[in-house]
């Protein structure tokens, strides 16, 4: 994994927790306990995106290799298999946090990783490259009413054996609960408004808590969780399924709690790695120690160039976590278009008390850069110098070996650019370098998110636009390029984080690109 990556999206929200740069995911499971926002007391938000992914999961066919976390559960929340708000208020939150690159699966299996992380659970390893299914899949999500024999049967249609089963739904009923508003015939008399106005009652006494609880009281006779001792002994699914064994898999989870958890860690990562047939994940996102952050090369209206964005330093040393970042000297040195070198190509990244963020992986911080660069010797890449404070040696970071990549031959220009609203053209300028040869292409790839029929989900649509070929520019090294075209989203999704846009050119017979440029604030 090398910057820049169609995953450097998802590798930024798996590391920037909360602070500057977050998309607020862990904000959102903060603390563990949290209710979705103006959701009733007794919610919790950890506990409804688990279940979520685990029903979009579990209509997972190993035999055909159809389903799996596919994000097709968006289009079956009216399902009885899938009773209660939980799984509409988790498409609602994911939905606008999807994008080009990270689709709604990656962005709910990320949801979990982080949620039980920051829980006090196990590391969860995170793969990318999940893929949205445009329509529902089978049906097939477990019900409490139903045999053990079924449930058998349904784990092993997903992947998992018996032993697996029996851990994966003991690593699933340790947060959360059964809700009395869905499941009456399990939960009676727990409405207790306004305390308790859904009626939860939660599966162990820790259930804001990501550990073994749920198995400690189940072997030692104070289980609480409604699918064990319900009053209606048809809906106790957890008692067949935890018993299938003769509780051997229970009594070792009550027995060490460290086993639980890395026990609970593999299994939902497996979870979460079932996908279709022909989906191929990405490799394990590890924190990069050195990441632009949102960097761009820009082009202005008075004929020069900026860089600006952040440089992203990321530890988990002890010197790391205890490094002061006033103290933290950052230094972006570049080379020019040609790769040559000069003691003026080089900017002191800054660090300010509103960049503070923290991470659940170790200690992160943030550093702005905004620097012109002449267009008459350009920019092609970086290395940052930097250490965690000023009396240490300066480490180089060269992006694996060859710098941190950068190409100033066809940029984004803000000036004249705009968002048009529904049924109103958006115009994107560009400008293009006059002296690397002829341009036989040059267009925009524009995404945004657009409503679907029979869903709450948003999709991402992506428009291509060709640019024509306008005249001069404010410089003597650019031409100036326009596009205009209808985007129609009506505004619904203005982050600059998620929406973005690329540009591409074939200058002289090479293909340039200008990726993940922000969503254009500006109306038309
Ligand atoms: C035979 C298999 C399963 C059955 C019959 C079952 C059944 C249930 C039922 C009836 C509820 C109550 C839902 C509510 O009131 O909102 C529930 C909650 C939950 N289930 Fe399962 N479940 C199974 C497996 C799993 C698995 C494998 C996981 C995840 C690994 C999981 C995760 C959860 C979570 C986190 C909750 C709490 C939701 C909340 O508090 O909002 N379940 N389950």
């Amino acid at each position: 994994y090398i910057w820049p990556s169609q995953y450097d999206i998802l590798e930024d929200a798996y590391v920037l927790s909360s602070g500057f740069g977050s998309d607020g995911t862990v904000d959102e499971v903060t603390p563990c306990s949290a209710t979705p926002a103006g959701n009733s007391p007794g919610r919790q938000n950890t506990a409804e995106w688990l279940r979520t992914a685990y029903h979009d999961m579990a209509t997972y066919n190993s035999a055909t290799g159809l389903g799996g976390l596919d994000g097709s559960i968006q289009f079956e929340t009216d399902r009885p298999e899938n009773i209660g708000t939980a799984m509409n208020t988790t498409v609602q939150f994911f939905g606008p946090l999807q994008s080009k690159r990270s689709s709604f699966a990656d962005r709910l299996a990320l949801g979990v990783v982080l949620a039980i992380k920051n829980c006090g659970g196990p590391t969860i390893p995170f793969r990318p490259g999940r893929i949205d299914a445009t329509e529902a899949g089978a049906p097939g999500v477990p019900q409490p009413e139903q045999s053990l024999e079924t449930h058998v049967a349904a784990f092993a249609r997903q992947g998992f054996n018996m032993t697996e089963m029996i851990g994966l739904v003991a690593c699933g009923h340790t947060v959360g609960g059964v809700h009395e508003v869905d499941f009456p015939q399990t939960v009676h008399g727990a409405i207790t408004t306004p305390d308790n106005p859904e009626g939860v009652v939660h599966f162990d006494d820790s259930f804001d808590v990501y550990d073994n609880h749920i198995a400690v009281q189940y072997i030692d006779g104070t289980n609480t969780d409604p699918l064990v001792v319900g009053f209606n002994t048809t809906t106790n699914s957890d008692a067949r399924i935890f018993s299938a064994d003769g509780n051997r898999t229970m009594q070792s989870f009550a027995a060490d709690p460290n086993f639980f958890l890395s026990r609970c860690g593999s299994l939902l990562e497996r979870m979460l790695n079932t996908v279709p047939a022909g989906v191929a994940l990405g490799d394990v996102i590890e924190p990069l120690e050195v990441k632009p952050h949102q960097l761009r090369l820009f082009f202005d209206n008075t004929g020069g160039l900026t860089l600006s964005g952040d440089i992203r330093i990321f530890g988990t040393t002890s010197i790391a976590a205890a490094a002061d970042p006033a103290d933290m000297p950052v230094t972006l040195v570049w080379t020019d278009r040609n790769g040559g070198k000069n003691s003026n190509y080089s900017t002191t990244a800054t660090w300010d008390d509103f960049m503070a963020a923290t991470s659940l992986w170790g200690a992160v911080q943030l550093f702005s850069i905004s620097t012109p660069i002449d267009p008459a010797t350009g920019i092609s890449s970086f290395v940052v110098d930097w250490a965690y404070n000023s009396q240490l040696p300066l480490t180089t970071s060269d992006n694996g070996g060859s710098g941190f990549p950068l190409q100033d031959v066809v940029l984004f220009q803000r000036t004249g650019s705009c968002h048009g609203t529904v049924d109103q053209n958006s115009t994107v300028n560009a400008v293009i370098r006059n002296d690397m040869g002829d341009v036989t292409s040059a267009y925009i790839e524009y995404t945004h998110s657009a409503t679907q029929i029979g869903s709450m989900a948003l999709k991402q649509v992506t428009i291509r636009a060709d640019f024509v070929h306008v005249g001069n520019s404010t410089s003597p090294f650019y031409d100036t390029y326009t596009t205009s075209f209808l985007s129609n989203d009506g505004f619904l999704t203005l982050n600059a984080d998620i929406v973005s846009f690329d540009l591409f050119a074939v200058v002289g017979g090479k293909t340039y690109s200008s990726l993940d440029n922000p969503q254009l604030f500006t109306g038309c």
